[in-house]
């Protein structure tokens, strides 16, 4: 087949570090509508370290390897449309080519089993919102029961659970994430790739929780705690950020396991949701700086395994920066 010889050319000049003519050859090859190009061109546009970070190329090149029925592709330009990556956020042109996959594709009609359920306007906006419970003042802790269905609850480990990592941390000395003992749990990040439509709904109805905008949000992450497990004292807010986590909210996922309440350290309020039900807490005080009263942890497992989903809220839009690319192509 002629994109195995195409797949192996690139490889192979890769392998050689000759990166432009590599480049060079995929673009080519998806201009001249090869739909192995065309996914493998736009992968390369969404990382960034080969050639140009380029998202609304990316989309385009998704949408023409959708065209030709390629499935990853078109299930990934659905998400794009959802969420606005590359363009202009499309929630009904996301829904109508779900719609289209359901029949062929099962993770489509899935998203679209869970997205029928919720309660959402024409742009994938909440139109209602469990009512929150106020836990303490300072810090500023709310708990919202019911926020999230079991099925999404389920959703969400059963999307995650494969890709599961051991969780990082910023190290504020580099700025770089590293692993590190004060957190015993295994993280998978929700970023480009992983946030398909039903999880931008959910992303969205966070962000009308905590009345930001979806862009603020850092990537949704699922967290297991296994028994022994625990995240120690921490602030979420980065010292000297000038985006800063202004906020957190963490969804529980799961009930059947013993230990591991969210305690905040300095006044001892200890929460412990049942499935589906959501803890929102800010970050900073009302001058926007880190509030130490906000320092909390996620005490040790003592049996069974916690999910979590948690999201970082940042003061503005938040994006990972591009890396440098090897190539300007
Ligand atoms: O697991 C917990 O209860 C706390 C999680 C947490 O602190 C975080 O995700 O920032
Ligand atoms: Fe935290």
């Amino acid at each position: 087949m002629a994109w195995q010889a195409l797949i192996e050319r690139v490889n192979a000049l890769i392998g050689a570090r000759r990166f432009a003519e590599a480049a060079q050859c995929l673009i080519d090859a998806a201009a001249a509508g090869d739909r192995t190009a065309m996914v493998e061109l736009a992968d390369w546009r969404i990382g960034g370290d080969l050639v140009r970070r380029d998202l609304a190329a990316a989309r385009a090149l998704l949408q023409g390897a959708a065209a030709k029925r390629h499935e990853a592709a078109a299930l990934l330009h659905t998400a794009f449309l959802a969420a606005g990556v590359g363009g202009q956020a499309d929630w009904p042109g996301a829904l109508a080519e779900l719609r289209a996959l359901a029949p062929h594709y099962p993770h489509a009609a899935r998203q679209l089993g869970l997205i029928g359920q919720m309660e959402i306007d024409a742009r994938g906006a909440p139109t209602s919102l469990p009512t929150p419970r106020r836990l303490s003042d300072a810090p500023d802790v709310v708990a919202i029961p019911g926020f999230m269905t079991p099925e999404e609850c389920a959703y969400l480990i059963e999307a995650g659970r494969p890709v599961l990592q051991p969780s990082l941390v910023v190290d504020p000395a580099s700025g770089r994430t590293v692993p590190h003992p004060v957190r015993a749990s295994d993280a998978a990040m929700f970023g480009l790739y992983a946030e398909d439509v039903a999880i931008h709904a959910l992303n969205r109805r966070i962000a009308a929780a905590s009345g930001t905008e979806p862009g603020q949000g850092e990537p949704l992450q699922l967290l297991r705690y296994q028994a022994g497990g625990e995240y120690r004292a921490h602030m979420d807010a980065l010292p000297g950020e000038p985006n800063q986590r202004i906020a957190t909210l963490l969804v529980h996922l799961n009930e059947d396991y013993e230990g591991g309440e969210t305690r905040f350290v300095r006044t001892g309020l200890c929460y412990k949701g049942r499935t589906g039900d959501a803890l929102l807490f800010a970050n900073v005080g009302a001058d926007g700086r880190a509030d130490p009263l906000s320092e909390h942890a996620g005490l040790p497992v003592t049996s069974g395994e916690k999910f979590i989903a948690s999201r970082w809220i940042r003061a503005r839009a938040f994006a990972f920066p591009p890396p440098a690319p090897l190539v300007d192509l």
